[in-house]
């Protein structure tokens, strides 16, 4: 017996029209794909009745931080996955910023182990670089691949030394694993927690300059030309890392990049005050490197939309801007945010959206699923893109209530999520 999702509205991947179609999905994959009004005899099977709903392929999110183990306090793989469910995503690759670091076969298998009985939705792990992120000594990448690592990435913090990061980008390219950059030059950030902009010059404050993530952009798009390697930046912010990005891609490097949506919503100038819940790494920036941004994943320089979802405690965030750790979180904002933001406005088709979210970042990391066809894992969101709602952080399914966003109102809320052809989550 396999499951139908009837009446749904979802794009023909060939005609590029919305139509209504109906989906089979059996033992875990997509069946079988029907389109048109005429609703196929369902008799035998489960039926999700899906009319006036959007069928999406589930969303993939490359960079969250799930903070376990070691910070369970913070969020762990069950409330982080249920987070991620409850936003539409159906895939997440978690950072190995956790105590231990994700930087052992050990605790490569644990975040698995733990995934496959806590969580819900699928589980990638990433493992670290550097031995505790600490920038001194290589993991053992062939170890880590072998236990399942993705990916090897310091995120947190920068690699600062550029032998250290030619040498990741040489091990990773002989084992055809990406490295996923946090891009941060340690020497010129020193303690502030805001752009270099008008909010730092207002505010007294040392401001966070551009060049300190442009910096590492550009060392590592020389060094990835060198090695071959597939190097991915994470969360862009700046204009200059875009250009150094575009003309990389432009002479065939193999780079991609992720942006968050608060960059591309958000500016320094929208920061209400000493609030910690405006605070992240790296930090809004001017309105200009926002549209810088817009524009970046408007013509492709940057492949996909991630939105390294950062739970901490409100205790934590409540230290304020200068005090509080880095990062908010995102799941079950992200598709609302954006498609409020940029679709309802008129600037991006819906399609383009969905991309961003789907298929674009299975492509570029090799995944199975972004796609809605048969033979597909049948990993798929419903959402309801006429629903209004309130952003209400007690509402989230996350620990981490730190979000900028509360009380924006917001359309298009994904209202059921199924992983492998299983409901994981329902509103
Ligand atoms: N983005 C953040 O502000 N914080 C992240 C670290 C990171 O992504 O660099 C975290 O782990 O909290
Ligand atoms: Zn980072
Ligand atoms: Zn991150």
């Amino acid at each position: 017996m396999g499951t139908w999702i009837v009446n749904g509205k979802m794009m023909d991947p060939q005609s590029k029209q919305w139509m209504k179609a109906h989906i089979l999905m059996e033992e875990g994959k997509i069946a079988q794909i029907v389109e048109g009004e005429s609703k196929p005899n369902t008799e035998g099977h489960e039926v999700i009745e899906a009319d006036g709903l959007l069928v999406s392929a589930g969303f993939i999110d490359m960079h969250v931080h799930f903070r376990e183990p070691g910070f369970e306090y913070k969020e762990t793989i069950a409330t982080g996955t249920r987070s991620a469910a409850k936003g539409g995503f159906t895939t997440v690759a978690v950072m190995p910023n956790t105590r231990p670091v994700t930087g052992s076969v050990e605790t490569v298998q644990y975040v698995l182990d733990k995934a496959k009985q806590e969580g819900i939705v699928k589980v990638l792990p990433y493992a670290s670089i550097t031995v505790n992120e600490l920038g001194r000594e290589l993991t053992d990448f062939e170890a880590l691949a072998e236990a399942g690592a993705i990916g090897f990435t310091d995120d947190g913090v920068g690699v600062q030394n550029a032998q250290m990061m030619k040498d990741a980008m040489n091990r990773a390219q002989r084992l055809n694993k990406p490295i996923i950059a946090h891009c941060e030059d340690d020497s010129l950030v020193k303690g502030a927690a805001v752009t270099e902009g008008e909010f730092a010059r207002q505010h007294g404050l040392k401001g966070i300059p551009n060049e300190s993530e442009a910096i590492h952009v550009g060392r590592d798009v020389l060094l990835a030309e060198a090695t071959g390697v597939h190097y991915h930046v994470c969360h862009v912010s700046t204009e200059q890392s875009v250009r150094l990005i575009r003309q990389a891609k432009q002479v065939g490097v193999r780079v991609t990049a992720e942006v968050c949506p608060h960059h591309l919503l958000l500016s320094d100038e929208d920061i209400p005050g000493m609030d910690g819940n405006w605070k992240m790494n790296p930090p809004l920036r001017t309105p200009r490197d926002v549209e810088a941004m817009i524009e970046a994943i408007e013509d492709g320089t940057i492949d996909m939309i991630v939105t390294d979802h950062a739970p901490h405690s409100e205790e934590e965030k409540a230290k304020g801007m200068e005090l509080a750790p880095f990062g908010i979180v995102g799941l079950e904002t992200a598709f609302p945010l954006l498609y409020t933001k940029f679709v309802e406005t008129g600037r991006w088709t819906l399609d383009f959206l969905l991309e961003k979210m789907t298929k674009a970042p299975a492509k570029v990391f090799g995944l199975p699923s972004g796609e809605l066809k048969v033979g597909s894992p049948a990993d798929i969101t419903l959402v309801d893109l006429s629903a209004e709602k309130l952003v209400d952080p007690k509402a989230f399914l996350s620990k981490g209530k730190n979000t900028p966003f509360t009380g924006w109102s917001l359309k298009g809320w994904p209202v059921k999520t199924i992983v492998d052809g299983k409901v994981v989550w329902s509103e």
